[in-house]
């Protein structure tokens, strides 16, 4: 343990504020008896010191930082809480949204729109197998389309994440990737995804208004939440072409149709209808666009904008007309909203001991008007209520808030009938009105866009319903991880002793077992005088045993509450109003009186929403007789399916787990894929990542629980050729290469392992993959670094030293060339000067000569024109004058003679003479260059390189000034030429 916790290791300590700080050990010293004391210096400098003599007394240990931010956090060597939360935020920072953590996509809420979903990034991820791209949601699309391409087995892709974690926008993405044709030899137009929505992708995409405007509200942590979860089956025939899909729909919150808190809304649709409506309309229906005076709407804060709630209202409008609803259905609807906002206003009071309502209750008359029911019968069961005993039937009187209750659940009830209705008219339009593409349908992907595990300060029924869904999707997924994971080993036949993993099957056993919390609770809410607190003391009783110690608790300091110790976190329910709202159905008089009502479209909503077909009890799982082979994920209905209206009503509770369970059955049956959204912080900020926030909502998804069952296991495995390619380098450069060539992977991983001397309970050999245990691969990470850090460090001082050498003696051999070439121009000039000088004073020696001869001349002839005319007879054959006639042409001869000037020497052409000593000298420097370079043809190189030589002599300065300088061209050259090819290592 000393050496995980040598000085300068990477830990994390815990802080109260960011969760955890990264931290690095400066000492580490063994006490007496065996314990670690660690001082460690977090990023400000503050010594921290903490001591311990197990692993889980001392720090969390981090990651080396090549795998610190990994696309999947399963490949983290140490896999613990804090790491996880580190590469998950490091990603973010880095605008990377979406994480892998095995089998799960995390996917962190951006906050604002992202450049990831444009067409080019759509065509990127069709085809391609995750982990080939980045991570993401369409990675995850597409893994599921293959899977179900393949072998035709059911696909379900399971959103989850707390309320504005982003699960819808996710879901809505992952459907229209799937949506869109992916084959070219099924559909012609394999762009339709990008180019434009296919129908049924219109279809599907019309869903999400209807569904958002009736199903989604603003609540403090989402303006746009919808508060039911849904499981959307996108149906595929043979050919793998979509040819349909089906919508499932689970626990609406009906609570908010009768109340919201100040800061929330009722469903959208109602703003939308004040909103968008036109005035004549709004008059017909008793309505106003000012909302305010309706009780069911004035409870809550206002609206976000009234432009968005109109606009919205034609969508929503224009969708229904989409999935086939026409104007006059449209219309019906309208009326049956204005109703329950009427019934909400009903104004009832109260005598001494008996509730009141006014027989001429304006808005009573109204809501019966558009319900289509008597008034004063309606009256009546509102404020009365009849008792059957076995011999009698017993008719009581309500008080004013009993009445008020009676109003409100009869309210609530009809919304989500109509609800009910709306989610079988999309599925008609889906799927053909006779469920044509259910029929045809071969095989399916399925989105379950389901709400994360909730805790609140004041957490009710409705918390308890959805953290029991939770619960058990949790229990699923550990299964299925778990599974996958063993099944993993059983493949690679690696020694493996199954281990049962602690998982939650005692918490779901106490919530969902036949004397657990629900069914207490559907016994109480049967008996008329069942209560919250007798509902309390029975779970005590029954509950508060020594088998449930664990997952059950009496709190301390809440007396009317329970305290359920869920996978993710202990979570207190306060059992005020959970028989009222696990009852919530309307009273047998009322059900009649609406089911009679002179209203069509109202007896159609609620056939449909009885599963009846005119009075008469249909099977849910093929209303229209269709038979199906895709399983369907639930469809319980709101009341029993009895026949008439005496029948046993079962209680939201029963209906939620019965569809639970339906849903568990096929989920697994079907390939499961999940993607779980993070909210970075509550207010909604782009980019802003609270890491405590996001540390707990890991918690809740899982994650770290999943981390946890991983690590009892082997978290980490490689195939053998990933293992040995990535650290051959660990053992000595004999063997690795050699084997790598001959393709021997196992027996260089057995190499690997022994040679560095990993412990042989870490690891094991499978058939095609090494499995190592947590913690291994960072130990052979810092190995390889440490290596890689003492290579490089030879390879920068040998590739300095070559370099350094071979500019010396370039650098000696410009200087040598340009000197011989600056003497060689200097010779030149200075010879040529002296050969002008010389021929310029043959020249004047020359002109001289002529000069005296010509005197000498004029002498003679003038001494001889003397002569004649003294002896002018004897002048001819006089032999003196023959004698002057020779020597004077001889004095000319002479004459021309030395009037030729010297004429310079030609030089010897180049041409079959010997190289001077400069010019070979340059050969010899320009060769040594190119071929220092490796270049094999000298001349060709010098045909590439116009200043392979200094440049010519006429263009160089006799006697410039610097001597020693070389001349540009040529050292600009060098410095530019890389002496060696910086990728080029000397490992590879
Ligand atoms: N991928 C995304 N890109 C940009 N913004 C997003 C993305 N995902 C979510 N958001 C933003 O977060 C808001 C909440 O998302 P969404 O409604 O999907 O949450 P949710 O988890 O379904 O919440 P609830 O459970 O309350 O319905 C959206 O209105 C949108 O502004």
């Amino acid at each position: 343990m000393t050496t995980l916790y040598s000085p300068g290791t990477l830990v994390y300590l815990e802080n109260s504020e960011q969760g955890w700080l990264p931290a690095e050990v400066s000492s580490c010293t063994r006490g007496a008896a065996g314990a670690l004391t660690l001082v460690l210096r977090d990023e400000n400098g503050k010594e921290t010191t903490v001591t311990g003599s197990s692993p889980s007394d001392l720090p969390h240990l981090r990651n080396p930082p090549l795998l610190e931010s990994a696309d999947d956090l399963a490949t983290l060597s140490h896999l613990n809480e804090p790491s996880i939360l580190y590469a998950v935020e490091t990603r973010y920072a880095q605008r990377k949204i979406y994480t892998y953590s095995g089998i799960v996509l995390l996917a962190v809420n951006p906050f604002e729109p992202v450049p990831m979903y444009t067409p080019e990034i759509v065509k990127a991820y069709i085809g391609r197998t995750k982990g080939e791209l980045e991570p993401h949601l369409f990675a995850i699309a597409e893994d599921a389309y293959a899977a179900m391409a393949l072998d035709g087995t059911g696909q379900t892709i399971i959103v989850s994440g707390e309320s504005g974690a982003g699960k819808t926008e996710s879901a809505k993405l992952v459907m229209r990737f799937i949506a869109a044709p992916k084959s070219p030899a099924l559909n012609s137009d394999k762009n339709s995804f990008v180019d434009g929505a296919s129908q049924v992708e219109q279809q599907i995409q019309a869903t999400n208004p209807i569904l958002e405007a009736f199903g989604n509200a603003k609540t403090t942590r989402n303006d746009n939440s919808s508060r039911f979860g849904k499981y959307i089956q996108l149906l595929f025939d043979t050919n793998r072409q979509i040819v349909g899909a089906r919508v499932r729909t689970y626990l609406l919150e009906r609570s908010r149709l009768t109340f919201q808190s100040q800061t929330e809304r009722n469903y959208h649709i109602f703003y939308q209808l004040c909103a968008g409506l036109p005035s004549q309309n709004l008059r017909e229906l008793g309505l106003d666009s000012d909302y305010s005076a309706f009780h069911y709407l004035n409870q809550g804060g206002p609206s976000t904008t009234e432009l968005s709630d109109r606009d919205k209202f034609h969508a929503t409008r224009e969708a229904l007309g989409i999935i086939g609803i026409d104007d006059a259905r449209q219309t019906s609807i309208f009326q049956v909203l204005a109703a329950l906002l009427h019934l909400g206003n009903i104004n009832v009071t109260q005598t001494r001991t008996d509730a009141i309502i006014d027989d001429e209750d304006p808005s009573m008359l109204r809501a019966m008007e558009f319900l289509g029911v008597n008034a004063s019968e309606f009256k009546k069961w509102t404020i009365k209520k009849q008792i059957t005993t076995r011999s009698e039937k017993i008719v009581t009187t309500l008080t004013a808030p009993q009445a008020v209750g009676v109003r409100d659940s009869i309210s609530r009830f009809v919304y989500a009938c109509l609800f009910e209705w709306l989610v079988t008219a999309i599925n008609e339009s889906l799927t053909g009105k006779y469920g044509d593409a259910a029929t045809r349908a071969e095989t399916y992907i399925g989105v379950l866009d389901i709400y994360g595990f909730e805790h609140f300060d004041k957490n009710s029924f409705e918390q308890f319903c959805i953290n029991y869904a939770n619960e058990r999707l949790q229990h699923e997924f550990n299964t299925y991880v778990f599974k996958l994971a063993q099944e993993d080993y059983v493949k690679e036949k690696i020694n493996w002793t199954f281990i049962d993993f602690d998982d939650n099957q005692s918490a779901i056993d106490l919530m969902e077992g036949k004397l657990g919390i629900l069914a207490i609770l559907d016994e109480e809410s049967r008996l008329p005088l069942g209560s919250d607190a007798s509902f309390l003391q029975k779970l005590n009783t029954q509950l508060d045993k020594p088998a449930n110690k664990a997952v059950y608790k009496m709190p301390k300091f809440a007396n009317a509450a329970f305290t359920i110790a869920h996978y993710a976190l202990d979570v207190t329910y306060q059992v005020d109003g959970f028989l009222e709202k696990n009852r919530d159905t309307v009273p047998e008089e009322h059900l009649a009186l609406l089911t009679s009502s002179s209203n069509p479209f109202l007896r159609e909503v609620l056939d449909t929403a009885l599963h009846r077909v005119g009075g008469e009890p249909v099977d849910p799982a093929s209303p229209n007789g269709v038979v199906s082979k895709i399983p369907d994920p639930g469809r319980a209905g709101l009341v029993g399916t009895g026949r008439g209206t005496s029948v046993k009503k079962p209680t939201l509770g029963s209906i939620f787990k019965s569809s639970l369970g339906t849903l568990m059955d096929m989920l697994r049956m079907t390939n499961v894929h999940y993607i779980r959204c993070l909210k970075p912080n509550q207010h909604k900020m782009a980019w802003e990542f609270n890491s405590l926030q996001v540390l707990a909502q890991l918690r809740a998804s899982g994650v770290l629980e999943t981390i946890r069952i991983s690590t009892a296991g082997y978290p980490s495995r490689w195939t053998f050729e990933d293992f040995a390619r990535r650290y051959f380098t660990l053992i000595p450069w004999r063997d690795g290469p050699s084997l790598i060539k001959r393709e021997q992977f196992k027996r260089l991983c057995v190499l690997i392992a022994q040679r560095t001397g990993m412990d042989k309970t870490k690891y094991q050999m499978g058939e095609t993959k090494i499995f190592l245990r947590t913690g291994v691969l960072a130990t052979l990470e810092s190995l390889r670094s440490a290596k890689l850090n003492a290579v490089l460090f030879l390879q920068t001082n040998m590739r300095r030293l070559v370099a350094m050498k071979r500019y010396r003696h370039f650098q000696r051999s410009v200087l040598g060339i340009q000197s011989h070439w600056r003497g060689a121009v200097a010779r030149k000039a200075f010879k040529e000067v002296r050969q002008k000088a010389h021929r310029e004073a043959e020249a004047a020696k020359a002109k001289k000569a002529a000069e005296a001869a010509a005197e000498r001349e004029r002498k003679r002839k003038a001494k001889e024109a003397a002569s004649v005319n003294e002896k002018a007879p004897s002048e001819h054959g006089s032999p003196g004058k023959t004698k002057i006639r020779r020597m004077f042409s001889f004095g000319s001869k002479e004459k021309s003679t030395l009037a030729l000037p010297d004429q310079p020497s030609p030089e010897p052409p180049l041409i079959g003479r010997r190289p001077s000593r400069l010019e070979a000298a340059t050969k010899r420097l320009s060769r040594s260059w190119y071929d220092s370079d490796g270049s094999t043809s000298a001349s060709a190189a010098r045909s590439k390189s116009p200043n392979h030589l200094a440049p010519p002599a006429s263009s160089l300065p006799v006697g410039s000034s610097s001597s020693n300088k070389i001349a540009t061209p040529i050292y600009e050259q060098f410095m530019k030429k890389p002496a060696w090819n910086a990728s080029t290592s000397l490992l590879h």
